[in-house]
């Protein structure tokens, strides 16, 4: 794990808490993005080396959507940036983690993704990102 990539915040309404946190962070969003494989829309705020992204669900089936049934908005997850997410799933499994999709997935913000079970990350949803390279393109 290199870093801090981003924390995943689970939000009713984008362009409210897009407002909301342009004041409290004192900058806007760089950039909104819709990730149809996860139903959401998201919203990166730079804060430092690491980012705030928001997340809107944009359809019912959406995780975000079942999150926001049961809990307030909030916290939702911590990603991580990792070199090589192939070779970090394998360690993970290998220290006993839940991986959710082993296969990592397209994810905002040019990334390749992987879920940790909560019940696995003393129940912290973990997300790892690993940049997509132009030339991997
Ligand atoms: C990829 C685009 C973008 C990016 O950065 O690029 C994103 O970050 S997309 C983010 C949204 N997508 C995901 O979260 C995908 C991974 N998530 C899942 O597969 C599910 O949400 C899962 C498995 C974590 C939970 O599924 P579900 O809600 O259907 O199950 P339960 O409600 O039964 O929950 C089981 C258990 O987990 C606890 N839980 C659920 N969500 C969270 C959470 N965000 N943080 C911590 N804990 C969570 C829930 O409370 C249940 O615990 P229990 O003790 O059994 O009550
Ligand atoms: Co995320």
């Amino acid at each position: 794990m290199r870093k801090i990539e981003h924390i995943g915040i689970a939000v009713q309404d984008l362009e409210e808490s897009n407002a909301l946190f342009a004041k409290l962070l004192g900058k806007k969003h760089f950039k909104t993005e819709k990730v149809e494989g996860e139903a959401v829309e998201t919203s990166f705020f730079q804060v430092g080396e690491t980012k705030v992204e928001l997340l809107q669900a944009t359809n019912p089936n959406s995780a975000i959507a079942k999150y926001l049934e049961k809990k307030k908005p909030g916290v939702h997850h911590i990603a991580f940036d990792v070199e090589n997410i192939e070779a970090e799933v394998e360690r993970l499994k290998g220290e006993g983690f839940e991986i959710l999709n082993e296969t990592p997935k397209q994810g905002a913000d040019n990334k390749l993704v992987v879920f940790l079970h909560p019940r696995t990350t003393n129940g912290v949803l973990v997300e790892l990102c690993q940049e997509i390279s132009v030339n991997s393109k």
